[in-house]
């Protein structure tokens, strides 16, 4: 099993926004992200070194360089399940239904507002978050990574676990595969701009490059959450009094 080292000695007070189109990925890394950071604050109270064994493949080892006396709690969620809070539970294919998509992308604005009064935390943000200019402005507040992932390798992902829960997905006729690409490629063609105002890109095409792959579909979501950290961290480096 390939041991692969992250350090992190980024701050403890920021947020982080996942974005990227449905299926990319944002509910499954974010939930990674979010562990580890938490590990990582954690070790800087108790221990050097701490090992994080998760149930994908794969082993991340965080060491603190530091042993500041303090703990950070990062926690995650997805924007779309505040929005169906806000909602008394509605789930976000029944918004869409019953109130329309305008109604969606408001509440979907008012609850990135309130985030980004909020730190310590990593959200997985809807795939359309990125469209209005004004979400950026909350987004910006923390730390953005874009999940950039090829059309085909989402296609077939939401192929493979149905189109129930993303409205924008749904479609009568046709094969599967086919109409959710061609939905996403659409998509993709519309937001490819938007999500490049992301404070940080994790390509999978790059990372199966790097790690000599061919298929980006043979990707752990944990390889694919050390590039993210390490993009992070790439980032907050080139910032001023970051890191
Ligand atoms: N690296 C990966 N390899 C294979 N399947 C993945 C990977 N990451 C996520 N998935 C699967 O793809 C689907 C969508 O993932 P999810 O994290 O919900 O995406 P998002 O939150 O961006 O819509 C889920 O069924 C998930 O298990
Ligand atoms: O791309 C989009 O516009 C949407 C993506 C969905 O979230 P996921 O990206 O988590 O599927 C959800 O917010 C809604 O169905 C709209």
């Amino acid at each position: 099993m390939p041991r692969i080292i992250v350090n992190y000695s980024g701050p403890q007070f920021l947020g982080f926004e996942i974005a990227g189109m449905m299926g990319s990925g944002k509910t499954t890394v974010g939930k990674i992200l979010s562990q580890v950071l938490c590990y990582s604050f954690f070790d800087r109270l108790v221990l050097t070194v701490i090992k994080i064994r998760n149930y994908f493949k794969g082993t991340i080892y965080v060491y603190s360089s530091t042993s500041t006396f303090s703990v950070a709690i990062f926690f995650h969620g997805t924007s779309d399940t505040l929005i169906e809070e806000e909602v008394d539970g509605t789930s976000v294919a029944d918004i869409f239904k019953h109130y329309g998509e305008t109604f969606f992308r408001d509440k979907e604005t008012e609850v990135l507002r309130k985030l980004s009064m909020t730190h310590r935390h990593v959200i997985s943000t809807g795939g359309g978050a990125v469209v209005r200019p004004i979400n950026w402005k909350y987004m910006h507040k923390g730390v953005s990574i874009w999940l950039d992932v090829p059309v085909e390798a989402l296609a077939q992902r939401i192929t493979a676990v149905g189109t129930n829960s993303r409205p924008l997905l749904h479609s009568e006729v046709g094969d599967a595969y086919t109409k959710t690409f061609m939905r996403l490629s659409s998509l993709f063609e519309e937001r490819s701009q938007a999500y490049a105002n992301a404070n940080a890109k994790v390509s999978l095409e790059n990372i199966a490059a790097k790690l000599g792959q061919k298929d980006v579909s043979d990707l752990t979501p944990t390889a694919i959450a050390i590039e993210a950290l390490e993009q992070i961290l790439g980032f907050l480096k080139s910032e001023d009094g970051y890191c």
